[in-house]
């Protein structure tokens, strides 16, 4: 039996010798290699956190003591120490959550994987501690890319203003985002870290002292603990000393005996202090620390050897379509520029920056930043393009709202990751903003439904210099080509059934979705027209008059049904007095379980056979009630017409739950439905 398969939470690495930490630590880094490489994952940071994770559950007594950790996404060990060690379906349907889960473990807080949030998280809950008496740590755990989001600084701010507030920030300081860190608190950490003679001295005491008998243990936790001015002749405290907070380190985060001591100094400090821990992403497996894009920092299911991916490629990525396309648009316009927030090549800059360095700007995790800068750079006669994964964005609504729209600034943004992402849980699915961005004045947003749209949709968005901008596109592969066989004003035609009865307003990438419905419909003697509107914010003006020749209008988006798409479409037919029903087709309003993309779209009913199924259902009702309540065709249905509207409210399914909602973890769902008629 492995040491590893002995720890069953934090107690029993109370009694481990020095000899057996190494060994475990050792065996963790095995686990974590085969098992993330099986599964997908994390890599790189979870590697880059061993001996500090360790070192954390033997000073702290978690849970009583609370260990929060930014973005989440290196906490694997922290789940290992804390009784989770089947990582068989990592990041997969019913197995262990990629971040933090408080479902899983008593020990976990923070589930949201959004960075730079954990530093004001510590504060409130320290806060909370103070207020009701309580006893026990706060202790944050942030890296040094974290470090770089505003919100950090905010929370920095208030720690540091209270001087008798314990609390414990540590710095995972590895350099890197996923790319070197960059910024001025970059090159601040590093005047810390590469002070060489204060580590010097430190390794001289390391070396000498600890083999010196009796006293030498004693003078060289001195050492390490040395008081400021110690320390001061040796390594500038600067930032943080300044702001008020005790600065312990710089500490070798791979030195559980060095990581313990500094920590328990830092318990018996009676303020806010800050623990510097010095650690390498990747550390101790070759192929990461060689990696020199991002150090492993998330790997796909890949051969542990070879590093060989292992799961089938289904064609060029949207990422690299648009990484392609952006590098073509820079050819041709040099007032073209990008933004990323450390995520150069996540969001598919990598190409771009190489060919034009001086028209890139990585500005950290800072995406209200990036749409600030963005406002000023579209403000000095550039076209700035903001690249970032779309969940991401929801922190810089205000931004894209007050700086770049209200000045009619010409910005693209480019959202990757939109709709459902899956592995990543909750947190990271690209579900909100084609809701929240509906009340952006002027804001045009297009959502392309293969690679050539993308294409085209992201040089029109370009081409708009007085106006905010926004493509959005899933994760994973652009898939086939889907052609167009009319165009109605900006709307394409996908299909076109004869004596059509719905018409099925497919919304970017949900295009085949709708064409595989259509088909399953015709089968039930339903014809269906099927179109792409491309643009879906302003709603095309050419919609309602689509809508007009149908007895139905199915909205099917990527995205929250709240106040997204198909609410837009059921308000443009209303301001148009086009009394066709909309039922609008999304995710529901609930925070979707981790599981691959596809199992999440069949749990909430976002597939060819369930759209099909509640459209034919209610013509099927409708039959019955049609002979009743007038013509075919465009009845009014609003409020209070019980009968349409009744039908169109979610049918409890056998299970008591609308199918579309079957699976999904639904939090007042059952109300909000699947589909729904038009307000
Ligand atoms: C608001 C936000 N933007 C971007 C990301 C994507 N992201 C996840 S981890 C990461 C890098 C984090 O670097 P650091 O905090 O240093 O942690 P490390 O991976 O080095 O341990 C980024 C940019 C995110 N999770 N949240
Ligand atoms: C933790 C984080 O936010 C990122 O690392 C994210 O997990 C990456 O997602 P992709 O794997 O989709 O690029
Ligand atoms: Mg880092």
């Amino acid at each position: 039996m492995t040491i590893l398969e002995t720890i069953r939470g934090p107690r029993d690495l109370k009694a481990l010798s020095e000899a057996e930490l190494g060994e475990l630590s050792e065996e963790i880094r095995e686990f974590l290699v085969h098992a993330v490489a099986r599964t997908g994952g994390h890599l790189g940071p979870n590697l880059g956190v061993v001996e500090l994770t360790v070192a954390l559950h033997r000073v702290f007594e978690s849970p009583a003591d609370r260990i929060l950790w930014d973005t989440g996404h290196q906490s694997y060990v922290h789940k290992m120490l804390t009784g989770r060690q089947d990582f068989s379906k990592l990041r997969g349907k019913g197995g262990l959550s990629g971040y933090p889960s408080r479902e899983e473990s008593e020990h976990d807080v923070i589930e949201n994987s959004h960075a730079s949030t954990a530093l004001g998280w510590a504060d409130g809950l320290a806060k909370a501690r103070q207020v009701q008496g309580e006893k026990g740590h706060v202790v944050a755990v942030i890296g040094d890319g974290a470090l770089t989001g505003g919100m950090a600084w905010e929370a920095l701010n208030n720690i540091a203003a209270a001087k008798d507030r314990p609390l414990i920030i540590v710095v995972n300081d590895n350099e890197r985002s996923y790319a070197p860190t960059i910024g001025g608190l970059a090159n601040h950490l590093a005047t810390l870290r590469t002070t060489d003679s204060y580590e010097r001295v430190l390794a001289w005491g390391k070396d000498v002292l600890l083999r010196t008998p009796v006293v030498g243990n004693t003078i060289y936790e001195s050492l390490h603990g040395a008081k400021k001015g110690f320390k001061d002749a040796f390594a500038p405290q600067g930032m943080f000393e300044d702001l008020g907070l005790k600065y312990v380190g710089p500490i070798d985060g791979h030195d559980i005996k060095a990581v313990e001591s500094a920590l328990r100094r830092a318990k018996r400090f009676h303020g806010p202090v800050l623990v510097h821990c010095l650690t390498e992403k990747g550390r101790g497996y070759e192929p990461a620390l060689a990696h020199e894009e991002d150090h492993f920092h998330t790997v796909g299911v890949m051969d542990p050897l070879t590093c060989e991916p292992l799961a089938p490629s289904n064609g060029p990525s949207w990422t690299s379509v648009f990484g392609d396309e952006i590098v073509r648009i820079g050819e041709e316009r040099d007032d073209v520029v990008a933004i990323t927030a450390a995520m150069l090549h996540p969001v598919g800059l990598g190409k771009f920056a190489e060919r034009f360095p001086g028209r890139v700007w990585d500005v950290g995790i800072a995406e209200q930043h990036a749409a600030v800068s963005a406002a000023g750079l579209a403000t000095g006669g550039l076209h700035p393009v903001v690249a970032v994964y779309a969940t991401f964005l929801n922190r810089a609504f205000d931004q894209l709202l007050m700086d770049v729209a209200l000045h009619r600034c010409g910005v693209t943004f480019v959202l990757d990751r939109a709709g459902v992402t899956g592995v990543d849980g909750a947190s990271h699915n690209g579900m909100w903003d084609m809701s929240i961005l509906q009340v952006v004045p002027g804001l045009r947003i297009a959502a392309p439904r293969d690679a050539e749209q993308l294409r085209l949709q992201l040089r029109e968005a370009v081409a708009v210099d007085d106006a905010p901008t926004l493509v959005r596109f899933p994760k994973e592969s652009a898939g086939p080509e889907i052609p167009a066989v009319d165009r109605v004003g900006g709307i394409d035609v996908l299909h076109r059934g004869e004596d059509a009865r719905v018409l099925l307003v497919a919304v970017g990438v949900m295009a085949p979705v709708c064409l595989q419905a259509a088909e399953l419909l015709a089968a039930r003697g339903i014809a269906c027209t099927v179109v792409d509107p491309r643009w879906v914010k302003p709603v095309d003006p050419a919609l309602p008059g689509l809508a007009a020749e149908h007895e139905l209008v199915a909205v099917v988006e990527d995205n929250s049904r709240a106040a997204g798409v198909g609410a837009a479409v059921a308000l443009a037919l209303g301001d148009a007095e086009v009394d066709v029903p909309v039922r609008r087709f999304g995710i529901p309003e609930q925070f979707l379980a981790h599981a691959k993309r596809g199992e999440v779209l069949a749990d909430i009913g976002l597939t060819p056979v369930e759209i099909a199924g509640a459209i034919g259902a209610s013509f099927e009702r409708r039959g019955v009630q049609g002979a009743e309540g007038g013509a075919a065709g465009g009845r009014a249905a609003g409020a209070g017409s019980s009968g349409l509207v009744a039908q169109f409210l979610p049918q409890p399914s056998a299970g008591g739950t609308p199918s579309a909602l079957r699976g999904a973890s639904v939090e007042g769902a059952v109300m909000d439905g699947a589909y729904e008629e038009k307000e």
